[in-house]
């Protein structure tokens, strides 16, 4: 019999990332872990998958914050304004907050790949069931609790909408900064095309890793231009009280196992 001593049986997963997760990290049970690699031909297309549906409101959008891990736009999510429906999803999801991960340089920077190629970012739209639950941090610790769409950033030509986004940056530089942000419509970072999708069951990539999320990951890229992702790179994983300046870079978690999870297609 195969040693069965994988990634999935274990009860702890190494943690290859950023300084502050040193040694593993148990994680219940652990079978379903994100992110990982999405191999095109093993994916199963699924004709009820629907497309998604997304009305964001712009005047949702409350601040811009540097968490020490990655840097945050956030939502107003007491109500029903910016909400996510369709896809895989039977519920309706709000949105929270969205962020992303990159890499010091183009080469890789993206948690999730497809037939392991690696994009120099990601950018993950969180969304939580406010059908079921009252709270992001409640719907954290449930099964079907949060719904994340991933979408993969390319170098190419400068992406206008994210250009705003871009300006904010320097006055977050270091962690636990925070600046007023409003009036962003996040349906600007999404691709043309949001009815190609591959869908499966996972985690959040950071602590508490919690195995909640319906994942959501866009075919179809964005472009940003070689100079925006730089200023990414301009970020700090360390506070202004620091002496030792750390650039925010490769925030992103080692891939995991699949453990005979099946990914889904919306498309042929
Ligand atoms: C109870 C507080 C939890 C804070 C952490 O929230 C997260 C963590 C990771 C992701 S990600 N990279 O998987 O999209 C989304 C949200
Ligand atoms: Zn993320």
């Amino acid at each position: 019999r195969r040693c069965n001593l994988t990634a999935c049986s274990s009860k702890y997963v190494l943690s290859q990332m950023h300084p502050m997760w040193q040694g593993p990290l148990a994680v219940p049970g652990g079978d379903r872990q994100s992110p990982i690699d999405i191999t095109v031909r093993k994916s199963v297309f699924d004709s009820e998958l629907k497309p998604l549906v997304t009305n964001y409101d712009p005047n949702t959008c409350q601040q811009i914050w540097n968490n020490g891990y990655s840097f945050l736009v956030e939502y107003d999510d007491t109500t029903d304004k910016s909400t996510l429906k369709g896809g895989p999803l039977k519920d309706s999801f709000r949105l929270c907050q969205f962020h992303f991960h990159w890499g010091e340089c183009n080469a890789w920077g993206s948690e999730h790949t497809v037939d392991r190629r690696l994009y120099p970012a990601e950018l993950h739209l969180v969304h939580w069931n406010s059908d079921k639950y009252s709270l992001f941090e409640e719907a954290v610790m449930e099964d079907n609790g949060l719904a994340v769409i991933g979408v993969f950033l390319k170098v190419g030509k400068r992406h206008e909408g994210l250009q705003k986004l871009v300006d904010a940056l320097p006055a977050i530089r270091h962690k636990g900064s925070v600046v007023e942000f409003n009036r962003f419509d996040p349906a600007c970072l999404l691709p043309i095309n949001t009815d190609d999708y591959w869908t499966y069951h996972g985690s959040l990539t950071t602590p508490p890793l919690t195995e909640s999320v319906s994942w959501i990951i866009m075919k179809q890229h964005i472009e940003v231009s070689h100079d925006q992702l730089a200023v990414f790179r301009s970020l700090l994983f360390t506070s202004a009280e620091e002496e030792a300046q750390k650039s925010m870079v490769n925030n992103f978690r080692v891939q995991q196992a699949l453990c005979g999870r099946t990914v889904r297609s919306s498309f042929t």
